[in-house]
């Protein structure tokens, strides 16, 4: 049976069905984070599937739809939900046993996004909410609330909020009145980030906005981290939703190393069970981290390579062509390992090195991910390289040192430039460098992951190569962005009478393979996270996972300040980074003419 479970823009099409008889001819059928229960009533019920319960369920009858908020133990609570719904024959009862008082079966989402006023709510949250607008992906019934301390009107919000929606799909049909559209349905209330009255104001503005529907509620952090557990303790005791979900988005960082992480953790679970927590790490929802495991997984070609037996090194490469410009103040208490690698390099590292995952559900893919951490050695000093940009006078213009920044202490030892190598101690990796590079004023704006291959053994055309036989090996690149694409270097002939060899690209460039824009990851995310879908977000033994790889060097690094090695403004960052790869026999990739 294809069990289907389609929600707006999105369906859920890779399925798993199994029959549980249990004497009642009950069927089960698996989607991808959904349990569909079919019941003789001619009801079908939707529960949704976390870790280890179900919850949410959803009553479909007769094109009616009632949302009981439920939570049922996987192992023990089947049963006896089983013997609920038996008796159930109308979703009028429905409503009845799950002691609603709705006179619309229908449900509302309200996406409230604390911290309106910041630089990440006007950059990427609203126009990210727009854009899923424009697509038709939210629900018929929603609402967007911006809460913050800056006293607004919602005029005013609407007004902040339109001048960023340009975004990408400003030369579409009909986008202006789509905006139109979008804006008014944005509020504004403002309140304090740790007051209980605040937030009770803001519950009530919303019920009116909810009405009599089943309300679902979606929280976006996008504070600062000194304020986050407050907010949360707020938002959950006092505008929790009575009768749907609650979902808490938090943005990084989630701590500065494993202990810090472990008490935000400890402190936001004290409000929220782990399915209310969304920790977003948005190069997760890029287009090109998505298609990782595609690639991977539904190509026979690559994963009969894709172990220390054909795969000499991966790179992991991240540069940025500005510096901290602005946000000196956040990013001198955290540096670029923090900033860049334990999250959004670590977590394509992961995803590129899992075990085939048992299936495409956030769990299974969460449980092969934290396995790959779990089985990597925690960074060594000896392995990592840091720097931290310098003044540079380039064709007469004076880019600025770090520590010119006016929010950075001077003399500040952050690195805003690292290089580490890696292992993961396991069968299919054992001694494979994985290399990773980040860096800020660098002279490129880039994120690519970078495979080397092996030899080819015994290879014919040896004499053909001359000395430099690392160039003549495979690579394949996946360029994350910008302009994003996946490339294989592969050798071949170079057409004539001679036997004159080259180096060529297969080349999957998006832009001249596809028309339609690539969504920005925060789109991604947002409507993951409004549809329950949690493959793309942080589990907390993930982040332990992560954390105890980076802490001891952190400390280290901090303990016995060892001093950045410095670079100009738009170099390629520090020389360093060379000699480490060398270490471990590698050229980093993205250092030739032809990359
Ligand atoms: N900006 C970015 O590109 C990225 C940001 N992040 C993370 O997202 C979150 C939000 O980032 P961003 O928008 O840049 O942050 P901002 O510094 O712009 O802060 C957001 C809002 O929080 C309020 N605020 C700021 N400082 C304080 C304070 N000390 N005490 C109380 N309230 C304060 C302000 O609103 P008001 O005064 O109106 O209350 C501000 O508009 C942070 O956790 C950040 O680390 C993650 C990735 C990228
Ligand atoms: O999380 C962060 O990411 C940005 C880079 O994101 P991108 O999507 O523009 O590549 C980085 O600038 C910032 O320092 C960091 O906190």
């Amino acid at each position: 049976m294809a069990a289907f479970y389609a929600t707006h823009c999105r369906s859920y099409s890779y399925t798993y069905s199994s029959s549980i008889n249990g004497g009642r001819n009950q069927r089960f059928s698996f989607s991808s984070s959904f349990l569909r229960l079919s019941v003789p009533a001619k009801a079908k019920v939707f529960l949704q599937s976390q870790r280890n319960s179900y919850q949410n369920a959803v009553l479909m009858q007769d094109g009616a739809v009632a949302t009981k908020a439920t939570t049922v133990e996987k192992e023990t609570g089947l049963e006896k939900l089983k013997d609920e719904l038996l008796s159930v024959t109308s979703s009028k009862e429905w409503d009845e046993k799950a002691g609603f008082d709705i006179n619309e079966n229908e449900s509302t989402v309200s996406i409230t996004v604390v911290g309106a006023s910041g630089d990440l709510a006007k950059k990427k949250i609203f126009p990210a909410l727009f854009a899923l607008y424009y697509e038709d992906c939210l629900p018929k019934h929603f609402t967007v609330y911006g809460y913050a301390r800056s006293k607004m009107t919602d005029a005013e919000l609407r007004n902040m909020v339109s001048k960023t929606l340009t975004c990408r799909i400003d030369k579409r049909e009909n986008c202006g009145e789509k905006m139109e559209q979008f804006l008014k349905r944005c509020f504004y209330h403002s309140g304090q980030y740790d007051s209980q009255e605040n937030f009770a104001q803001l519950d009530k503005k919303l019920k009116e906005h909810e009405g009599r529907r089943v309300s679902n509620r979606l929280f976006y952090l996008s504070i600062p981290p000194n304020i986050f557990i407050e907010a949360v303790k707020c938002a959950s005791l006092s505008a929790s939703s009575g009768n749907g979900w609650t979902r808490v988005i938090v943005e990084k960082p989630f701590g500065r190393d494993s202990e810090s992480s472990a008490a935000l953790t400890k402190a936001l679970k004290q409000y929220l069970a782990e399915d209310q927590i969304f920790r977003i790490d948005h190069y997760l929802g890029k287009e090109l981290v998505e298609n990782l495991s595609v690639l991977r997984f539904s190509n026979l070609i690559f994963e009969p390579l894709w172990s220390r037996q054909y795969i000499r090194n991966v790179q992991l490469i991240f540069s940025e062509d500005f510096g901290t410009e602005g946000r000196g103040g956040y990013f001198d208490h955290y540096g670029i390992i923090r900033d860049i690698m334990q999250n959004h390099l670590l977590q394509i590292l992961a995803l590129f090195a899992m075990e085939t995952p048992v299936s495409l559900d956030a769990e299974d893919i969460r449980n092969e991910k934290v396995k790959v951490l779990r089985s990597m050695r925690p960074l060594q000093l000896e392995n990592v390289v840091i720097g931290q940009y310098k003044s540079h006078n380039k064709g007469g213009v004076t880019y600025p040192a770090y520590t010119d920044d006016k929010t950075v202490p001077k003399g500040s030892l952050t690195p805003t430039f690292a290089a580490a190598a890696l292992f993961i101690d396991n069968a299919r990796w054992d001694g494979v460098p994985f290399l990773m590079k980040a860096g800020k004023a660098l002279h490129n704006k880039r994120a690519e992951i970078r495979v080397q291959f092996r030899h080819v053994p015994g290879n014919l055309y040896n004499r053909n190569f001359r000395t430099d036989l690392d160039r003549a090996t495979n690579e394949l690149v996946i360029r994350v962005q910008p302009d994003e694409a996946i490339y294989l270097k592969i050798n071949n002939k170079v057409p004539g009478l001679g036997m004159r060899l080259d180096r060529s690209n297969l080349n999957l460039h998006y832009a001249a393979r596809y028309s339609k824009e690539i969504p920005d990851a925060y789109e991604r995310l947002l409507l993951d996270a409004i549809e329950g879908e949690r493959r793309l977000f942080i589990r907390s033994d993930e982040l332990d996972a992560a954390w105890e790889l980076f802490t001891p060097v952190l400390a280290e690094l901090e303990v016995k300040k060892i001093i950045p090695e410095y670079y100009p403004y738009g170099s390629r960052g520090p020389v360093g980074a060379h000699y480490l790869a060398a270490r471990y026999n590698v050229r980093w990739g993205d250092l030739g003419v032809e990359q």
